[in-house]
């Protein structure tokens, strides 16, 4: 199946995050490809990335870096792709480097900024799979059905001292 979302990352160090998305995009249908690429260690093969993903049929690109993250901002300054950054859990501070790093862009160069580690990565492949969605029926309505059995599970089992 023809990949629609990019899922790249600056290290392989990176995937225990990133892999979250990659579940998120199985579990509603989404194809996609992961590649490790780095501004800082791969920069031609960034460039090469970002300005060939929209002709190579990409609708969004995950892009996932912790510290210095600077992979997001730098793929976004080369496509006009929707991009969506997360801020990996770096070991040194905690992660709000990468925040910081990915959230502070200036204004004309877009990123959409998720939250720290695994739920960010996780909600990354959500709303990819829902932009996915907005010209693809299939992936809608398995993003529907996610959120309503994501509702009905919780409102089956409301007592918080029972499994
Ligand atoms: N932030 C970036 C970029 C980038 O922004 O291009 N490339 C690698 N890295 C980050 O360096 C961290 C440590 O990488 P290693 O574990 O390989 O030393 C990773 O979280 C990676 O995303």
């Amino acid at each position: 199946m023809q990949p629609l979302v990019g899922l790249i990352m600056g290290s392989k160090s990176d995937w225990p995050t990133m892999e979250h998305a990659a579940h998120m995009l199985e579990k509603l249908g989404v194809a996609y490809e992961a590649k490790v690429v780095s501004a800082h260690r791969t920069p031609d093969l960034l460039f090469d990335y970002a300005k060939t993903a929209s002709d190579r049929g990409l609708k969004v690109i995950i892009a996932g870096a912790g510290g210095a993250a600077h992979l997001p901002g730098m793929v976004a300054s080369q496509t006009s792709l929707p991009v969506l950054g997360v801020p990996v859990q770096s070991k040194a501070l905690s992660g709000l480097d990468s925040l910081l790093s990915i959230v502070q862009m200036p204004g004309g160069i877009a990123v959409g900024t998720l939250a720290i580690g695994n739920a960010g990565a996780t909600n990354a492949g959500l709303l990819a799979a829902q932009i996915i969605g907005t010209f693809d029926e299939g992936v809608r309505k398995a993003v529907d059905e996610f959120r309503m059995t994501q509702t009905q599970t919780i409102l089956d089992n409301p007592d918080p001292k029972e499994q």
